[in-house]
């Protein structure tokens, strides 16, 4: 028998595909118990078709989803076409019609996972995801197989890939922004729309996902406290060496007694941390539970081949599934009600770099308005910038998330000081 898969959108990962279905052939039927053949491919448009063709690829390029849909022949349809729309009606109408699906769109899974999880049950089909996190590492399906005996407590991921290579040529390179972004995009890390790599937007749909893995609650996108690198400055950097720390954009989630919480923060990681080492495009997923105690998943977030080993590693278990004829598994199991932690039962020390006058008495005046919050500095720093202003940046011990709220809020009122920048420090 041969399973046949069409695959949605030609583009970085989609076109990674046959390299490993070509190079490692005999080895994925085998484990597979079939062949598996790229049946159809849906491009845009007759150009792009005409395009692919003069280009050398060899495959039968549809511009209609209903000649994927309607063909009984398709077993697995794969989007990596991205985006919301007319990824998810695909998607659904795919799952409508029995087929399984495999997919990458972390921004689909995170926004519209529970209703398309919903379709596939209910037509006995499943949607495979293994790539919209952490693009090469396999880390969904280990939390959802390998950790089924032991409880998580916390999470911390390095899971954007552009923003991590953006930060780590820009730090140690001294790459500005910009370059650092064009090359992201070249090497086909960054989405066709970067803005949700660097404003920590896709970090935060990759938390979702993450959260149903390993705790078995769904957050609601909206509720993942998330921001960017882009307010990183090089006095932050510089900083931050002086004192042994690396800034990444880390992503967090954490069970609480109260509840769970998930942010996607820039913070301060002392340079002893495992997570600190996480350089370039690679990812890490650091996961700490009460059996196996502290474990650290590290491979490439990005890039074609690590994604579509993902992809196809999703296809594999499907395939077997329609070769062998018994129903796919759920790609997770883990449910629970999700509750959420109360912001008093989280507990973090920050670093605040404020802008003001350097003039007698300002320091005073923060000391104060901590003060009235309940928060005692840790270390506290004054660099001059021009004649008159001076930055002060302060590492707070630890507060509670109310605390740094009403502290945020208050000094950014505060007359004659600018708040600058707020990293969370581990
Ligand atoms: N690149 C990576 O390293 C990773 C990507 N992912 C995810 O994988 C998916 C694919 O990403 P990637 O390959 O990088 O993206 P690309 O933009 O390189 O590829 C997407 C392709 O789909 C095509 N496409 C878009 N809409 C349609 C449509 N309606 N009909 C037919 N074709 C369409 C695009 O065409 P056009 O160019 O004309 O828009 C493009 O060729 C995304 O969900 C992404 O988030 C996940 C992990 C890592
Ligand atoms: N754009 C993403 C790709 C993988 O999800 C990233 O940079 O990590
Ligand atoms: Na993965």
């Amino acid at each position: 028998m041969t399973v046949n898969i069409a695959l949605l959108g030609f583009g970085t990962v989609a076109s990674g595909i046959p390299f490993l279905l070509k190079e490692n052939g005999q080895k994925i039927s085998s484990a597979a118990c079939t062949d598996i053949s790229i049946s159809k491919v849906l491009v845009r448009d007759e150009a792009e078709k005409q395009a692919l063709l003069a280009q050398g690829h060899d495959y039968n390029f549809v511009t209609d989803i209903t000649a994927i849909l309607t063909d009984p022949s398709v077993h697995i349809v794969v989007e990596l076409m991205g985006r919301i729309e007319p990824a998810k009606t695909f998607i659904s109408q795919a799952l409508e019609a029995k087929k399984h699906v495999v997919t990458a769109n972390k921004d689909l899974l995170a926004m519209h996972g529970s209703e398309l999880l919903d379709i596939a049950a209910a037509n006995q089909v499943a949607l495979y995801y293994e790539a919209a996190v952490a693009g090469g590492i396999p880390i969904l399906r280990t939390l959802a197989s390998a950790y089924t005996s032991d409880k998580i407590t916390k999470v911390l991921g390095v899971v954007n890939g552009t923003s991590n290579f953006m930060m780590t040529k820009m730090v140690d390179e001294g790459w500005t922004y910009d370059q650092a972004l064009a090359e992201a995009s070249r090497l086909g890390y960054a989405e066709s729309d970067p803005t949700n790599d660097v404003d920590g937007i896709d970090a935060a749909y990759k938390m979702v996902i993450l959260s149903q893995f390993a705790f078995g609650m769904t957050i609601k996108f909206d509720d993942v406290r998330h921001e960017g690198i882009r307010n990183i400055t090089p006095a932050d950097v510089k900083l931050a060496q002086k004192l042994g720390f690396v800034i990444k954009l880390v992503g967090e989630i954490v069970e609480r007694e109260s509840g769970i919480y998930a942010e996607v923060v820039p913070t301060f990681l002392p340079k002893t941390h495992q997570l600190a080492t996480v350089n370039g495009v690679m990812n890490a997923v650091f996961v700490e539970s009460i059996g196996i105690g502290e474990a650290m998943f590290y491979g490439p977030g990005a890039g074609q081949k690590p994604t579509a080993a993902s992809v196809v590693a999703d296809i594999i278990q499907l395939a077997m599934s329609v070769a062998e004829g018994y129903s796919a598994p759920p790609f997770n199991t883990f449910s629970r009600e999700t509750i959420y932690a109360k912001k008093e039962d989280l507990l973090d020390k920050y670093y605040f770099a404020i802008e003001t006058e350097d003039k007698s008495g300002q320091l005073l005046r923060l000391a104060e308005l901590f003060h009235a919050e309940n928060v005692s500095f840790e270390q506290v720093f004054q660099d001059k910038i021009s004649d008159h202003v001076a930055t002060i940046a302060i590492i707070s011990h630890q507060m509670d998330l109310n605390q740094f709220d009403n502290l945020v809020a208050k000094i950014s009122s505060l007359d004659g000081f600018t708040l600058r920048n707020t990293i969370k420090v581990i």
